[in-house]
């Protein structure tokens, strides 16, 4: 669908004629089996023309969010949407960008491969492949092994090339965690959810079959694919196990590297599966987000903070929902004092969302990246790059100044404090025992021997103690 915004005056000529339906007429359209296609198209495009110039453009009477519920109501009909996807999906861009998001969900992504490094080169696949019919370009200047596939004369998963593991067929987006991991040669390395290997067999080129890459996944029929993609691209440092990502560290530990290509509701990639336009619900997508929460926090505490090389996570989804991404990473930051976000060194993608309706995340959210179809060309995905610490060097790391200033939410949360007034409200004397602990620690930390407890001078009783103290102390202990 063409979205005009009507920009130009001579279109209003025709689109004042318009008139957004009644509750009550909406429900009369739905008991005769919705409103017709074209009334459908008519009503989206005008939609979000009135929403574009709002106050110039409103019918009188009828308010933003009456204008709101019925676009949403009808991007639902029309795309083929449960009401309840289609609201989340629409909130995630201004009004004219969500609808070329949905459109671009309607459209199938181009067709891209990987070239095997461990096999050949892409320049020589790229020409074999020619040869065979396919034409090909490569997909960007961001990956020198990408090839973008327009048209081919033979099926491309069964070329002679594919079946001795000189590419895989991989969509665009897949390489982009990978890039931003970054594995090294000689490293170990964790996949924690990695069939069917498409992101495995990327990290073992780049270590160019060194060191060892443990490619995880709970589904064992899934890590049949796995294996079978791991040999057929000649991947020697790959060992397939198969547990619940929760057992981890449990079972293993002391990576330098850990990926987590998280299980997701799959938002990114409707234009491949569109059955989940209607069967996610609410439920759903707390159960993901819970799973996605225990699954992180096994994943960081999987990492050596002391390897020499690496000592960085990364996380990604397939999917472009905040409560899967940002609200994921941003548990992780409070329940983990020892890592940090880190740039993830791919050169495009969108700032991770540090705001959303009425949520405030940690400001350094922004460091993470998401990718859209109608942006991008390739599947809604999002990935956050962490570095992992010790966590006696995060103790350490208090008595000098964050990286990223700590917003006043963080401070409550790490403080337990719920309010603003009760950071500010010290109460000095009721805590003190807790300000003598905590001089006490640093005077230890810094190498000075404190003097027994009870004995020391709190000084003045009417000094207020600094909220950034109040935090680290905290931290220091988590
Ligand atoms: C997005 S897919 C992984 C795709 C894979 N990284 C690749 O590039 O080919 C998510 C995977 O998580 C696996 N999974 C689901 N729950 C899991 C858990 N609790 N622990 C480990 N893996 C899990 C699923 O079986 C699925 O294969």
């Amino acid at each position: 669908m063409d979205v005009d915004s009507g920009e130009e005056e001579g279109v209003e000529g025709v689109e004042d004629e318009f008139h957004l339906p009644t509750a009550e007429e909406r429900e009369q359209e739905k008991a005769s089996g919705g409103p017709d296609l074209h009334i459908l198209q008519r009503r989206l495009r005008e939609c979000v023309r009135v929403l574009n110039k709002f106050k110039k453009r409103g019918e009188s009477g009828r308010s933003r969010s009456e204008h709101i519920e019925t676009l949403i109501s009808d991007i639902g009909n029309y795309y083929g949407y449960n009401d309840y996807l289609a609201e989340k999906l629409f909130y995630l861009f201004p009004v004219e960008e969500a609808i070329e998001f949905f459109e671009a969900n309607e459209v199938a992504r181009p067709v891209t491969i990987r070239t095997n490094t461990l096999r050949t080169r892409r320049r020589d696949l790229a020409q074999i492949l020619i040869n065979r019919g396919v034409n090909l370009e490569p997909i960007g200047k961001w990956t020198n092994v990408g090839l973008q596939v327009f048209e081919s004369s033979v099926p491309i998963g069964a070329t002679p090339e594919y079946l001795a593991g000189h590419y895989m067929l991989q969509a665009a987006s897949s390489f982009l965690p990978v890039i931003a991991l970054s594995p090294q040669p000689n490293e170990r390395v964790l996949d924690m959810a990695s069939a069917p290997g498409g992101k495995t067999t990327h990290m073992s080129a780049l270590m160019q079959n060194t060191g060892v890459i443990f490619a995880n996944d709970a589904n064992k029929a899934r890590t049949k694919s796995l294996t079978a993609n791991v040999h057929r691209l000649g991947c020697k440092n790959v060992v397939v196990c198969s547990y619940d990502g929760r057992e981890f560290p449990k079972v293993m530990g002391g990576f330098d590297r850990v990926l987590l290509d998280a299980p997701c509701s799959g938002t990114g990639v409707i234009s491949k599966d569109s059955s989940v336009k209607i069967n996610k619900s609410d439920r759903d997508f707390t159960l993901l987000s819970h799973l996605q929460k225990q699954l992180i926090l096994c994943a960081i505490d999987s990492i050596n903070p002391d390897s020499k090389t690496g000592g960085y996570f990364v996380y990604s989804t397939c999917s472009v929902t905040v409560e899967e991404n940002e609200g994921v990473v941003d548990y992780a930051l409070k329940k983990r004092p020892n890592i940090k976000l880190v740039d993830t060194g791919l050169s495009f993608g969108r700032e991770g969302f540090t705001q959303y309706r009425g949520k405030t995340f940690h400001p350094s959210v922004h460091l993470t990246r998401r990718f859209y179809p109608h942006v991008h060309n390739m599947d809604g995905f999002f990935v956050a790059k962490f570095k992992v610490e010790r966590r006696s060097k995060v103790k350490a790391k208090d008595e000098e100044e964050e990286d990223v200033p700590m917003p006043m939410e963080f401070m409550l949360e790490k403080t337990g404090a719920t309010t603003n007034s009760e950071v500010t409200a010290f109460d000095e004397n009721e805590d003190k025992k807790y300000i003598e602990d905590g001089k006490r620690r640093r005077m230890r930390a810094k190498g000075i021997r404190p003097p027994p407890a009870g004995g020391a001078k709190t000084g003045s009783s009417k000094k207020t103690v600094a909220p950034e103290a109040a935090t680290t102390e905290v931290a220091a202990d988590a």
